[in-house]
């Protein structure tokens, strides 16, 4: 039997090009096309972020290619050969494609590990629950990775990010503790909260660990990129977050998006456009974190998740 193990790497997935986006949108939507003005809005927020390659394209893309070079220098790995595969949930290569290109190479084991670390049914739930059922017509053994959001290297690659943004601000004259630290992450409709999903519990748990190691206590969590649904979604809203600390005198603000992993849409558009013109309003003064994108304590986060998995079908 070969010694090859395939690695279905999973994320949101980007448009290809600005002529792309109503497709993308629509598959998003379940099959629903958006109306002309949803869809100029976002072709709007896109090309206000997007120079050449769509952001989270390159960085989904680096991700992957970094991952299999971090798997293969894994001494646990030694004799295994770990071969990475793209799967996107609403573009090409999608989910499915990943899993047929496994199967073409003759991978009979994998494992499937997602771009974002905390589990919600929404999210890693039904991306697991594609590529299982495209691996069982193939009859791919896989086991999944369903979150990662405590693992330590990632606690600390964020806590390391932090701390540099808040030592800027010191340089820039504020005081450390006067920094109000908002952990953030996408927002999800209510509905998941009756139904026990640990996604919102999980980002808590990250946001504290995180406090935690980089020393401080002056931090809050918010979410942020709500859909526009009729039904509510989980909040408060940074942007709403953003007009109560203005209300509390807070001058200085930290934006931590920890539920996400790469700069794409919702860190470059919602944080750095969006929010930052809301605190300009309010005079407050806005900076976040730098995001992980392949960061070498990222990458063996993902690294270690992908070997612990596979020992346990191996
Ligand atoms: C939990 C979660 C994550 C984090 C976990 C994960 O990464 O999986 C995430 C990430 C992302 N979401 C993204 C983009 C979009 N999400 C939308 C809409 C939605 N997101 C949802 C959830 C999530 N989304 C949901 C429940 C909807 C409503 C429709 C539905 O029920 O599915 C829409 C439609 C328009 C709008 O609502 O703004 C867009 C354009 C991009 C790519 C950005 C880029 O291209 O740079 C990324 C990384
Ligand atoms: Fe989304």
């Amino acid at each position: 039997m070969s010694n090859q193990v395939g690695v279905l790497v999973m994320s949101y997935g980007t448009p290809q090009s600005m002529e792309d986006i109503e497709a993308y949108y629509t598959h998003i939507r379940r099959g629903n096309k958006p109306s002309e003005e949803q869809l100029r809005e976002l072709t709007e927020r896109y090309e206000a972020i997007v120079g050449g390659v769509f952001p989270l394209r390159e960085h989904t893309n680096n991700q992957v290619e970094s991952l299999e070079k971090t798997l293969a220098q894994d001494e646990r790995a030694s004799g295994v050969e770990f071969r990475c595969y793209q799967g996107l949930k609403h573009a090409s290569p999608f989910i499915e494609d990943g899993v047929d290109a496994m199967a073409k190479d003759g991978i009979k084991r994998a494992v499937g590990i997602v771009l974002a670390p905390h589990y919600s049914m929404m999210s890693i739930g039904s991306y697991i629950k594609r590529a299982q059922a495209k691996a069982e017509e193939h009859g791919i053994e896989m086991s999944f990775v369903e979150s990662y959001h405590l693992h330590p290297k990632l606690i600390e690659a964020l806590s390391i990010r932090v701390s540099a943004k808040l030592d800027q601000f010191e340089e820039a004259g504020a005081k450390r503790d006067s920094v109000r630290v908002l952990f953030s992450a996408h927002s999800l409709p209510e509905k998941i909260v009756e139904m026990g999903d640990p996604y919102p519990e999980q980002l808590l748990e990250t946001s504290k660990a995180v406090a935690k190691q980089a020393g401080i206590e002056n931090w809050q969590f918010t979410w942020q990129s709500a859909g526009q649904t009729a039904t509510p979604w989980l909040g408060p809203d940074i942007l709403d977050t953003l007009q109560v600390l203005s209300k509390e005198q807070v001058e200085d603000v930290l934006v931590a998006p920890v539920g996400f992993v790469s700069d794409h849409l919702e860190v470059l558009y919602d944080l750095d456009i969006e929010a930052k013109a809301i605190a300009k309003e309010l005079d407050m003064r806005l900076m976040r974190i730098d995001s992980l994108n392949n960061d070498p304590l990222y990458m063996e986060t993902l690294s270690d998740c992908v070997i612990k998995s596979w020992q346990g079908i191996n």
